[in-house]
């Protein structure tokens, strides 16, 4: 008898999606594929000068059906589907859509095809700070402190907000609008077959974390609550849901149409969605207290504790705290960064500008030579910036950053504020710069880890998974001297992929629980950094000054804020 068990993870990232087949036995991987979202790619839908970043829905259905189809190739066609027993997914978050009765997102519409409020509005997308500030201010009005499992303060990242923007700002989505959904939860349903957006599995991990959903009040915070902030919210709360699933529970199986296209059986259980920092710590197994990192374009900090221990604890300033948003019977906490990798990319670009823009007139080289340059430069620079970085002596008065480009999710969201780099010299050149913004990010980190700690909760262990972790020593290195502690980075390159295959093992019946999952499917840890003790002490006194300046940054910008709605004031009143 052949006891094959193979089950698929996909994992949805800001720029692409991967898929991969992997033996739910012993965690073999079979095979992976990615693929970058091609109309994203091309920027379009995307200000990023306004903050605004969506996702066509077109992009995310190519781009499962083309990894799918390529892993099943690689991994041996036909001969191996017959083995493929469950899919589960992960994706961004909060990456909310609105979608008609039927569950589809409207951009799937031809009247809305190329509208971006009728797409997927990334996690990154900062265009409802206003609607987010108000959330904010409402629900001080409240006996009910319904911000409490989020950290006490709402972001502008997430679904309450990204809605409210969206409603006001289109009046076109706003009729067509019937329901609002997170990408990880419309996934799955699309895999299903599903035809009616009330019945849409929703995540544990999506509703907890972003929408303000709780066990404590029975769902989601009361009608209410949204119309009276907003009378275009009435009657929202009733079309979303009040129940939620953990991802160890199937969402159904795979549609006919879903498993004749990919070449599957029609047996196919699929699971309930989550965002992939969530899946990504059971990917790289995370144990209680132990600190998970995806260090990609941003950081999204994952750390569970036993939900005995947690038991009313509240810890402020994170991005949330839900029951069974990881792994069911553990609360899962969330912390990050909003931009970490993103930071180091908007160097690059920075220092790259004569070669995307010069380049192109040059007499000397044709246009083919010039972009070939321009694709070999660009795989250089972060590297070879690394590389030179490394050498550089590290001095108290070396140059400064704040890492708050893209503003701070944690601690304490803040998505007004901006980075900052000081102590310039005519000797500052790119790697030395460079240096100061690698050291902000981490410094960052740090101020996540200082306040888990001072909310009560140990951290005992940093695990580094995602892009920057597995291709940057440099950086690693220098987290670990600044957090004064050890990272272990996974072995697995996918790592949030093979998470999304565990839990794709638990809905097919072949691992009980997600921690028998992770036992049989988890091979552990390839690299560590372990703290320098000079360096250490160095960075010890740098943190300080890093958290000096970010007082000094976050001062300005507060009273900048102040005297713009002062002056409108004015301009009311006059
Ligand atoms: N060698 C490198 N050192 C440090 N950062 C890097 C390096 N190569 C790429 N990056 C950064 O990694 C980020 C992408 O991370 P990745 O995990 O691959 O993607 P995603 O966040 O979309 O899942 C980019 O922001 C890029 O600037
Ligand atoms: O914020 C979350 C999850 O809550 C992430 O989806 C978000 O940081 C995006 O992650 P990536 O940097 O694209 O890997």
């Amino acid at each position: 008898m052949n006891s094959n068990q193979f089950v698929i993870g996909v994992d949805y990232g800001s720029d692409s999606v991967r898929s991969v087949i992997i033996d739910a036995l012993n965690g073999r991987e079979l095979a992976s594929s990615v693929y970058e979202y091609a109309r994203w790619k091309k920027g379009l839908y995307c200000n990023a000068a306004a903050n605004q970043f969506r996702q066509h829905p077109l992009d995310y259905i190519e781009g499962l059906e083309i990894t799918i189809k390529d892993c099943i190739q690689l991994a041996g066609g036909a001969e191996i589907t017959p083995y493929i027993k469950g899919i589960s997914v992960d994706t961004t978050g909060s990456s909310p859509v609105a979608v008609d009765k039927t569950g589809t997102p409207l951009a799937l519409l031809p009247e809305f095809e190329n509208n971006p409020n009728a797409m997927f509005v990334l996690w990154k997308d900062h265009t409802a700070v206003k609607e987010a500030e108000q959330i904010n201010a409402h629900a001080t009005r409240f006996d009910v402190n319904y911000l409490k499992y989020v950290g006490g303060i709402y972001s502008s990242e997430w679904f309450w907000a990204k809605l409210l923007h969206v409603l006001r700002e289109d009046q076109q989505v706003r009729n067509a609008c019937h329901s609002w959904v997170e990408h990880c939860d419309w996934i799955p349903f699309l895999l299903t077959g599903g035809d009616n957006a009330a019945e849409i599995k929703r995540s544990r991990c999506a509703a907890g974390h972003k929408a303000l959903w709780a066990e404590e009040f029975g769902g989601l915070p009361p009608d209410g609550f949204f119309s009276s902030l907003d009378p275009l919210l009435l009657g929202f709360t009733e079309r979303l849901f009040r129940d939620t699933y953990t991802s160890d529970i199937a969402a159904g199986t795979i549609s006919k149409e879903w498993a004749h296209r990919l070449g599957l059986s029609e047996n196919v259980v699929i699971g309930v969605g989550a965002f992939d920092a969530h899946m990504g710590a059971v990917g790289g197994q995370i144990e209680p207290y132990h600190l998970s990192k995806v260090m990609g374009t941003s950081t999204c900090d994952i750390l569970v504790a036993p939900t005995k221990d947690i038991d009313g604890k509240l810890v402020k300033g994170i991005c949330g705290q839900v029951n069974g948003s990881v792994i069911p019977g553990m609360v899962g906490l969330e912390a990050g960064q909003s931009a970490f990798g993103d930071t180091y990319a908007w160097f690059k670009n920075i220092i790259s500008w004569p070669l995307n823009n010069l380049l192109d007139h040059s007499k000397v080289i044709t246009p083919d030579v010039a972009e070939a340059l321009k694709a070999e430069l660009s795989e250089e620079i972060i590297p070879e910036l690394s590389r030179k970085a490394a050498l550089l002596p590290i001095d108290e008065a070396n140059e400064l950053a704040v890492d708050w480009f893209n503003g701070r999710r944690t601690p304490d969201a803040n998505q007004l504020l901006k980075g900052a780099i000081t102590g310039l010299s005519l000797g500052s050149d790119a790697p030395r710069v460079f240096r100061a913004l690698v050291e902000a990010t981490c410094f960052g980190a740090k101020s996540i880890v200082e306040r888990f700690i001072q909310e009560g909760i140990p951290v005992k262990g940093i695990i580094g998974i995602g892009g920057v972790a597995k291709k940057s020593p440099f950086v690693m290195q220098t987290m670990a001297d600044i957090l004064g502690m050890p990272i272990r980075i996974h072995q697995f390159t996918h790592t949030c992929a093979l998470g999304a295959a565990m839990f794709a093992g638990v809905v097919a019946g072949i691992h009980p629980t997600v921690e028998d999952a992770m036992t049989a499917m988890g091979k552990g840890f390839d690299e560590n950094y372990e703290p320098n003790e000079a360096n250490q002490k160095i960075y010890a006194k740098r943190y300080e000054q890093y958290k000096g300046l970010g007082e000094f940054i976050a001062f300005q910008i507060a009273q900048s804020k102040d005297q713009v709605s002062a002056a409108n004031q004015n301009q009311v009143v006059s």
